[in-house]
């Protein structure tokens, strides 16, 4: 589990401000109590005559399917392995190990729980607001958190813990590696705005594939900045992979059909295509990028076969409208998230795992090579609400 300490040092800024929050909302009006490694559980539903939910059911009228439509092209079934999810999330999502770590631990002398009533869910939702999880999405996590609870003493960790949960559960359906197909070249077009990270994303994924043992190569369709294409070379040489330019200034979309005509005949497994980064309110720019799109399909009408939309995760909420006009563009297939240590705005993954469930294939935790991680959503909602882990 040496990423998961690594992701949880680097969201050591949303899991801190959340964990601060939380205390200050048990501390007001909590009582301390003894602990004893024989205190009934408080958290889970003590047998009662009245029907209580059960915590762990994924069926609960609010919360999104379990599985979000695959937009992914239909006749090419996945292919095995897949070189950014080398280890699948075990029991993700249960809940059951989480908790059951938890109460399974023998008490400290004190702890300080605090009833849980109306006040208290305002608070927490509050604080899952200014952790960027979006009105909704925070309204519904804290919703489902209080079933069956409403009226039980709860403490920091006992909250972390059901936060952590809830978020598993919403996080859980979207936890996917980028799908690979048998297609020679498989077309993986990156957009995403200014500064999002995709050259550097697109570097660490080349790093990653061509260590699978696929044959990888890129395609720097900024052609309108040299600095843009010459920091995509420095990650072809990183990584080993050849990176295809054109002139400053000329056509993206002649560069992406030249990169396509040459991927296919090297017999390259992958092409991965940069593209400007745009903004939404650009719309010169998104028909270039509508252009490209049309460009490449003239060689291949299955392509692009993944269309990876690439979000800073410090914009917070941005990130929404962000998704939603690259989604009617460029028919986006999978997130990736970057700039995720550091930030105070882990919570905007959660919301945009609510809202949109698209795949999120993977998450940049720094700047070099090896931080790009598959995103596993039991490690990322102990690190978000900084529940530690047995
Ligand atoms: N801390 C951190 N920095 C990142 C991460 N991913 C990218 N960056 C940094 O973000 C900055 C922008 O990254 P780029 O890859 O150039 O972004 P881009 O989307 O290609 O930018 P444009 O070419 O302007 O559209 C660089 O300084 C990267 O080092 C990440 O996961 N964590």
């Amino acid at each position: 589990m040496a990423f998961f300490s690594k992701l949880k040092d680097r969201l050591f800024k949303s899991s801190s401000k959340i964990e601060q929050g939380l205390d200050a909302i048990v501390e007001d009006g909590g009582v301390e109590e003894a602990v004893t490694a024989t205190q009934p559980d408080p958290v889970i539903p003590q047998p009662d005559p009245e029907p209580q939910p059960v915590p762990e059911l994924p069926d609960t009228p609010e919360m999104p399917e379990p599985q979000p439509v695959d937009p992914t092209p239909a006749p090419m079934p996945p292919e095995a392995p897949q070189p950014i999810d080398p280890a699948p999330p075990a029991e993700a999502g249960t809940g059951r190990g989480l908790l059951g770590r938890l109460f399974a631990r023998p008490g400290g002398a004190t702890v300080v729980r605090r009833t849980l009533d109306d006040d208290m869910l305002e608070q927490l939702e509050e604080l899952l607001i200014a952790a960027d999880m979006g009105v909704d999405t925070a309204l519904r996590v804290t919703a489902n958190m209080a079933e069956g609870r409403i009226g039980r003493k709860l403490s920091t960790q006992e909250i972390k813990a059901l936060l952590a949960q809830e978020i598993t559960r919403i996080m859980e359906p979207v936890a996917r590696p980028m799908p690979l197909y048998p297609k020679r070249p498989q077309v993986v077009l990156v957009v995403g705005v200014n500064g999002s990270g995709k050259t550097t994303t697109i570097g660490k994924l080349a790093s990653q594939f061509k260590a699978a043992g696929k044959k990888v190569v890129i395609a720097a369709g900024d052609t309108f900045r040299a600095a843009a294409v010459e920091q995509l070379q420095v990650w072809g040489d990183r990584a080993g992979v050849p990176v295809l330019t054109a002139p400053e200034g000329s056509d993206p979309a002649s560069l992406a059909f030249d990169a396509m005509t040459r991927a296919q005949e090297d017999g390259a497994d992958l092409l991965l295509i940069d593209t400007a980064g745009r903004l939404q309110n650009r719309a010169d720019l998104m028909e270039e990028l509508a252009k490209i799109v049309r460009v490449i399909r003239k060689k291949d009408d299955t392509a692009p076969h993944n269309t990876l939309l690439v979000l800073d995760a410090t914009t917070g909420q941005n990130a929404i409208s962000q998704v939603e006009t690259f989604q009617k563009l460029a028919d986006v297939s999978g997130l990736v998230m970057t700039k995720l240590d550091g930030t105070a705005k882990g919570g905007i993954l959660v919301s945009l795992a609510d809202r949109f469930g698209l795949p999120i294939h993977a998450i940049g935790v720094g700047e070099q090579i090896d931080d790009l991680a598959p995103f596993d959503p039991e490690d990322f909602a102990a690190a978000l609400t900084g529940f530690e882990r047995g």
